[in-house]
């Protein structure tokens, strides 16, 4: 087996993957990213830090590719979506960096509280200013972390040495671990409208980007200090820099950009900003402990042994994965589908498998739906890792049944779910190793590839209905691409499940529900 390394991993803690007689260690210089769809064909396993960028592209071409290693944190370089499609197992190494990038963010805020870089350029340009360095001291001020996980408990606890008052805002921890950092968790707006300097520590996700924009500093202190040594982007650069001019921030340091390597900033005409390239994971501490836990996982899951830091997908030996990745994509998207058409506060996702799947090991799948599910209504990243805890905490109970009625296809998911106001089913299946349909709602048979945009319309069995639908869509101009009707016994009830080119807009949708006989109509976007 071959195992790639990239992005100057550390060689010192790769040993683990130098022992194996049966894997070889390729690391070769900086390579491009046509370079590396060249010959990551080769490769059953690769380690990135931040710089490479493990894309669709990428991964498309890896074709013996079983897991890819981030000797760090952040997996945002990674399109995970991508890997878990192909049953690519994604590991990070969480612990290793903690306390570079704690320490990082408290020398960041050092020199932003006495000007150590500037005074040092001063001083070596040849000029002993005292006057321009006035510093402020960190005793007594307040730090807001935004996001207490590792970094930022380990931020709180340095901060709170220098005696400073911190306070928090994480909505996903509880107030008792925070009381036993000592810390005081406050809503966003208080963190803003409290601190002196402000510090982030979260991942980048939907929820995050610009959560720092130009209405939060608005609402900050007047000569706030801020620091991101997370991910760039979430601090809005643009609007950083308006703060800055105005005189509202009166510093700033930043480790990550929006876009990087940034050697240009327009922040970089302002005094008072500070900035470093991404340093914060790099000390020679971190990046031994880092590569040590990472080329562990690698063998671990090279050799089909369970694996501590998945992020992807949970971690399975090579005989389950290869069952269950044809049916990873359709699961997700069946429990987007359902989290879609169902009203009302969910409480229970039963799962059943059918056929090939009623004796397999299909937890992975579960999970899958679930992803699925809460990726529709949650706004934080929900991954193969946090779903099920996600669901539990949200008070949904999540049942696997194998073996259910039987069915007449080799393999058959059933996603029967229910909410405080009703309840619905679904049915996929793979045709082939690759073809994945809807096959039925509710009981009704239908035949859609899982797909784009659709459109659900129940309805009554007769004249007239399928005919003003298409006419309502079409005046829009919008195309439909297919077209279902399932019904159970003539003039009972019936389903109609529509693709179409284009989201159709809520007032045709108003207009579809007035038609007579249609009994509700639901947009559907996968
Ligand atoms: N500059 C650098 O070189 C380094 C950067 N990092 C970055 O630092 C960040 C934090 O890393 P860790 O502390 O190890 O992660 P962690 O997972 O231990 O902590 C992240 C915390 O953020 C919280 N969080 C998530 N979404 C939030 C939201 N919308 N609002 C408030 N809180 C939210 C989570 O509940 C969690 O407590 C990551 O983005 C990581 O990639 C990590 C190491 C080095
Ligand atoms: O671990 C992380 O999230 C980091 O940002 C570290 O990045 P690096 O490995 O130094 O490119």
């Amino acid at each position: 087996m071959k195992v790639l390394v990239l992005d100057g991993v550390e060689e010192e803690g790769l040993q683990a993957l130098r022992r194996e007689p049966d894997i070889e260690v390729d690391i070769p210089n900086k390579l491009t990213e046509d370079q590396l769809v060249g010959i990551i064909g080769e490769y059953d396993g690769m380690i990135v830090r931040s710089a490479t960028k493990v894309n669709a592209r990428v991964l498309e071409h890896a074709t013996k590719l079983k897991v890819v290693g981030r000797a760090g944190v952040g997996v945002d370089n990674i399109d995970l979506a991508a890997a878990t499609a192909k049953g690519v197992l994604v590991v990070n190494a969480p612990g290793g960096n903690t306390i570079a990038a704690a320490e990082l963010t408290m020398a960041m805020m050092q020199s932003l509280a006495r000007n150590i870089p500037q005074a040092n350029a001063t001083l070596r340009s040849g000029k002993w200013d005292k006057k321009s360095f006035m510093g402020v001291e960190l005793r007594g001020k307040v730090l807001g972390v935004i996001g207490l996980g590792r970094i930022g408990s380990a931020v709180a606890k340095r901060a709170q040495g220098m005696e400073m008052r911190v306070v928090a805002y994480d909505p996903y921890i509880t107030e008792e671990n925070a009381a036993i950092l000592g810390v005081k968790l406050l809503s966003l707006e208080e963190i803003f409208k409290q601190s002196d300097f402000i510090t982030v520590h979260l991942p980048l996700t939907r929820e995050s980007k610009y959560l720092l924009d130009e209405k939060a500093f608005e609402t900050m202190k007047q000569g706030v200090r801020i620091i991101n040594c997370a991910r760039g982007g979430i601090i809005k650069e643009s609007a950083l820099y308006e703060a800055m001019k105005s005189g509202k921030v009166a510093g700033a340091a930043l480790d990550v950009f929006e876009k990087e390597p940034n050697t240009d900033s327009p922040l970089f005409e302002f005094n008072n900003f500070i900035a470093t390239p991404h340093l914060g994971a790099s000390t020679q501490e971190a990046q031994l402990l880092v590569a040590v836990d990472v080329a562990e996982e690698i063998v671990a899951a090279l050799k089909g042994e369970p694996v501590k830091n998945t992020v992807n997908i949970p971690s399975l030996s090579p005989k389950t994965m290869a069952v269950v990745s044809p049916y990873l994509s359709l699961a997700e998207k069946m429990g987007k589908f359902v989290a879609q058409l169902v009203a009302g506060r969910i409480k229970k996702i039963e799962i059943t498998y059918d056929g090939d799947l009623a004796n397999q090991e299909v937890s992975p799948i579960t999970t899958a739906v679930i992803k699925g599910f809460l990726d529709t209504i949650l706004q934080e990243m929900v991954n193969y890792v946090n779903a099920p805890l996600l669901a539990r905490d949200r008070g949904i109970s999540v049942v696997q049944k194998q073996a259910g009625e039987g069915s007449d296809y080799a393999n058959l998911i059933t996603v029967k779910a229910a909410s405080d106001k009703e309840e619905l089913s679904v049915s996929g299946t793979i045709f082939g190793r690759t073809d994945p349909r809807i096959v039925s709602i509710d009981g009704y048979h239908v035949d859609a590839f899982p797909e784009g945009h659709m459109l659900y319309i129940p309805h009554i069995d007769k004249p007239r209905i399928i005919g003003p639908v298409g006419n309502l869509i079409g005046a829009h101009n919008i195309n439909i691409s297919a077209m279902q009707v399932g019904r159970l016994k003539i003039g009972g009830k019936a389903v109609m499940l529509l693709s179409v080119d284009a989201p159709v807009p809520a007032e045709t949708l108003a207009e579809i529900a007035k038609i007579d006989g249609v009994l509700g109509v639901k947009n559907v976007s996968l």
